[in-house]
């Protein structure tokens, strides 16, 4: 039996924020410590952990105020972060243990790794990467933060930055497609949990990489096992990938 630890939900009114409690409530080593929404006083000394799934400037601001007093360690699972945002949270993972991840799904963090591979593997010349998604009609940001993360591991397979081979969305006379970079589409219609393909195609042959989330308490399981890990952790900007043990030798 691990020791008993105490837990706060950001955003807890949200689907994905009730999804967090209901995992929550059905373990016996987390106390509910603070239900954080709009305009709640949240006392953050109540908790080791903050699972925060809100927006991306909710999340910036529970960070900076943990940061600030050395405490708690945070989940984040918001996503659509500006650059600007991802500097700041690095900033405050400087006092603070943060995981934050735009997947916490067991499937999606192999499925990275798997894509890392192919680019790696598949030559810029011959092979174009395509991101593609789906998601609910309800989901503000786009692409989604683990089209990003896909889009980043198929960067980084090929040694570069997604910010110089990210392709601008097609429409209109485009002109032919620039060779060795990395488009994404999207699509948002009706309850749709989260799809997620990277296709790489040549003239003579398409490899395509998919996952489907089935059910939305998928992500909620992983951020609570994300939870767990990092309580006791020191500051830094931690991943899945680390909460898995994926980038051990
Ligand atoms: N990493 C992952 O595995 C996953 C990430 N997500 C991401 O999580 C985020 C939330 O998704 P979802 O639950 O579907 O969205 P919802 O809109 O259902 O929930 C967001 C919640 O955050 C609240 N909120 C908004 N602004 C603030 C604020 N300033 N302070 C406190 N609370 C605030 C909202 O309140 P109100 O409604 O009153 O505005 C709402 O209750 C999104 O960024 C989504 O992309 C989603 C699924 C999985
Ligand atoms: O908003 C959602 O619902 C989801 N958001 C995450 C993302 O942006 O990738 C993860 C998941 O696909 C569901």
């Amino acid at each position: 039996m691990s020791a008993i630890f105490h837990a706060g939900i950001s955003g807890y009114r949200g689907r994905m924020g009730r999804a967090v409690s209901q995992v929550l409530d059905a373990r016996d080593d987390v106390v509910v410590a603070a239900r954080i929404d709009w305009g709640d006083e949240a006392d953050l000394s109540l908790c080791d952990v903050v699972i925060d799934f809100s927006t991306a400037d909710a999340s910036l601001a529970l960070a900076q105020a943990a940061a600030e007093r050395g405490g708690p360690a945070l989940v984040i699972g918001s996503t659509g972060f500006t650059p600007e945002q991802e500097a700041a949270l690095q900033q405050a993972a400087e006092r603070i243990a943060i995981v934050k991840s735009g997947n916490f799904s067991l499937g999606v963090n192999i499925l990275i790794g798997l894509v890392q591979h192919a680019a790696q593997r598949l030559d810029a010349q011959d092979w174009d990467i395509e991101v593609a998604e789906a998601h609910h009609r309800r989901k503000i940001d786009a692409p989604s933060g683990t089209a990003l993360m896909l889009g980043e591991a198929a960067a980084e397979g090929r040694f570069s930055d997604l910010a110089d081979l990210r392709l601008k969305p097609y429409d209109g006379i485009t002109g032919e497609r620039p060779v060795g970079k990395i488009g994404f589409s999207s699509i948002r219609a009706g309850g749709v949990i989260g799809e997620h393909t990277v296709m790489f195609a040549s003239e003579d042959e398409v490899l395509t990489l998919s996952h489907s989330a089935i059910d939305r308490s998928l992500f909620a399981k992983g951020a609570v096992a994300a939870a767990a890990w990092v309580r006791t952790r020191r500051p830094g900007l931690y991943d899945m990938q680390d909460v898995l043990g994926f980038r051990q030798a």
